[in-house]
């Protein structure tokens, strides 16, 4: 797994928000607050998940990097220039696909990628490099108006690719797509960083494929980052749970049991005629055998005994319910 740098310096990252913060006037003349102090780091050679409830601001930071929007104020460095100013020595550097891939419908996917390539100074070559990689080359000569959802998300991957960036900066690229192109997705994101040494971010709302997926995340509330750590780091700081499956019949001598041996459980009712007793399991040895043993010596047989690992979604619910809980108890919460 990347190691992530600490926040350092600009030689350590290969983008930087310091800061950063970016209003809207709303159709009713309204401030809308998008980024409000928003610093991050993206660790060159990661895949980074930049994670939010709807409305947190990440596409507008994804957008203020950019160059498709203009901070107010605080700082934004990619590849140590300083953003917008330097945006031209950066753009070929950069490919993105956000808010969806736009393409002329009645032209062939092939030749929509062609007038991509134009822009980059990429020719045939490229344009059919970047299609293999996608995993659509087989459908490159038909229009784009007959590609499924699918085909159409892989092919505005394939226009971010094609310049052949560093960074590729993908906004909710898995919306819309079947279990089956999200794999191909995550795999083609791996093997991107892998295999050509590609740093990207993408914004997801799909936690368990951004912790498949991504060796960091970054998380936003209200314009601003509440969370930032390495993935593993976070899912081995979580607590483990020990969950004991028992036939409903015996759940109550089960529990009777276990409380008597000073075990605290929550239970709840688990599938076809089962019941699941929860409870924290000590690291780095969960006490499986200990409780196995405790029940058989009383006759009762457990149907399951599994150790179940925090998951980013429980990290990522926690971190924002804590965020709105801090803002609820602040007095100078401004939204
Ligand atoms: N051009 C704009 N004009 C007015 N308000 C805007 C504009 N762009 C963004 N906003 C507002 O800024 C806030 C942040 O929006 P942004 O799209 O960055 O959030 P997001 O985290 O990407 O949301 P989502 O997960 O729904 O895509 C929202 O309140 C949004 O309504």
């Amino acid at each position: 797994m990347t190691q992530k740098p600490e926040h350092t310096g600009l030689s350590d990252a290969l983008v930087r928000f310091d800061d950063v913060r970016k209003s809207f006037r709303t159709a009713r003349g309204r401030r809308q607050q998008a980024l409000d102090g928003f610093s991050m780091s993206i660790p060159r050679g990661s895949v980074v998940g930049l994670l939010g409830p709807n409305g947190s601001g990440k596409t507008t930071a994804l957008k203020t990097l950019l160059g498709l929007v203009r901070a107010d104020s605080g700082s934004v460095h990619a590849f140590g220039h300083a953003l917008p100013k330097d945006q031209r020595y950066v753009a070929g550097r950069m490919g993105a696909l956000i808010e969806g891939p736009a393409f002329n419908a009645s032209l062939t996917g092939e030749h929509n990628l062609r007038l991509i390539g134009e822009l980059h100074g990429a020719g045939p070559a490229e344009v059919a490099d970047a299609l293999e990689l996608v995993g659509i080359a087989h459908a490159a000569r038909r229009a784009y108006s007959g590609y499924s959802l699918g085909m159409k998300q892989r092919l505005g991957v394939a226009g971010a690719l094609i310049s052949d960036p560093e960074l590729l900066v993908l906004d909710e690229p898995m919306n819309g797509l079947d279990p089956e192109a999200v794999r191909d997705m995550r795999e083609l994101l791996k093997r991107l960083r892998d295999e050509r040494g590609m740093t990207v971010v993408v914004s997801s709302h799909i936690l368990a494929e951004v912790e498949l997926v991504c060796d960091w995340v970054t998380i936003v509330r209200n314009g601003r980052v509440i969370c930032d750590a390495g993935v593993s780091e976070l899912i081995s700081r979580g607590t483990e749970h020990l969950v004991v499956r028992v036939h409903d019949t015996v759940t109550e001598q089960a529990v009777a049991v276990l409380e008597r041996h000073g075990h605290t459980l929550t239970r709840a009712a688990g599938p076809r005629g089962t019941d699941e007793l929860r409870m924290p399991a000590p690291r780095p040895h969960p006490h499986a055998p200990e409780v196995l043993r405790l029940l058989t010596a009383q006759d009762v047989y457990p149907r399951e005994l599994l150790v179940e690992s925090v998951s980013l979604e429980d990290i990522y619910v926690a971190a924002v319910r804590a965020a709105d809980a801090a803002a609820e108890d602040g007095p100078f919460e401004r939204r």
